[in-house]
């Protein structure tokens, strides 16, 4: 099914298709989009969950996802405005309060910056952003023009990523407590936070898609849309791998 260099066989034929997926074969499609390209399998995951990866590695990778961390709610603040009904929109919306919080001291990005602490940068040395790669720049910004470029139910589309991350967080929980001591393990709320957000939020977009893609080319679309988004995070850790080489 899947060639080397990432061609989905078997996408020709979803294309050439006239008559739709089932939900259930187009669950499946979006599954394996997942199974096959989510970044659990990247070799830099791979090695952080071996223990194998220095304390450089690991800041490496802290101060470059803080990039994708204040991204995602402006990506999120995109897809709202062009969400077509306020019953979504009211869901879509807690998506912002989670990463920015409500009051100061709050939400996913000040937990981050915790979790930079925890591994020995200062929140100054985040927020200045002086060790984010351009790789990381360029794959991060590309997700928030992606969802500005396409439709919203394209961009609801990209976040199903989601789908596939509780089960790799909480390995990372157990991984980072068990083999890098070092790090301050009071700095992992980030994680256990998104192991009930993510669900929460996936079930939703999941939910959408299912019911407004009902032609085999909206179908197609968001099935491409999930592989688009696989390559965002592939991409943010082959140029963090690249910058600090195992
Ligand atoms: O640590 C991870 O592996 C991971 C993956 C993903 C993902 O699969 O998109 C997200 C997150 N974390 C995350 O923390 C997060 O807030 C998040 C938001 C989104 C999104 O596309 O809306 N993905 C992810």
């Amino acid at each position: 099914m899947i060639e080397q260099g990432g061609f989905i066989s078997k996408d020709k034929e979803i294309k050439k298709r006239e008559k739709p997926l089932t939900q259930a074969e187009f669950k499946e499609q979006l599954i394996d989009v997942g199974r096959l390209f989510y970044h659990d399998k990247h070799p830099f995951h791979v090695a952080m969950h071996e223990g194998k990866l220095s304390r450089e590695q690991i800041q490496g990778w802290v101060a470059n996802r803080y990039y994708y961390q204040k991204s995602v709610p402006i990506k999120d603040a995109v897809i709202l405005s062009k969400l077509p009904s306020r019953e979504f929109r009211r869901d879509w919306i807690q998506r912002i309060t989670d990463h920015d919080g409500r009051n100061e001291g709050e939400g996913g990005i000040e937990a981050w910056l915790k979790l930079g602490e925890a591994v020995g940068l200062s929140r100054e040395e985040l927020l200045e952003e002086d060790h984010i790669v351009p790789g990381v720049r360029f794959s991060v910004d590309a997700y928030v023009n992606f969802v500005q470029e396409k439709t919203w139910i394209e961009a609801v589309a990209s976040s199903l990523t989601e789908l596939f991350s509780p089960d790799l967080i909480s390995n990372r929980i157990q991984v980072l407590e068990d083999l890098y001591p070092w790090i301050n393990h009071s700095g992992l709320g980030y994680f256990h936070n998104r192991l009930t957000q993510a669900p929460r939020d996936t079930n939703i977009a999941l939910k959408i898609v299912m019911d407004y893609c009902q032609t085999p080319e909206e179908q197609q679309r968001a099935i491409d849309a999930l592989r688009f988004k696989c390559d965002v995070l592939w991409a943010q850790l082959d140029a963090i791998e690249h910058a600090f080489p195992h």
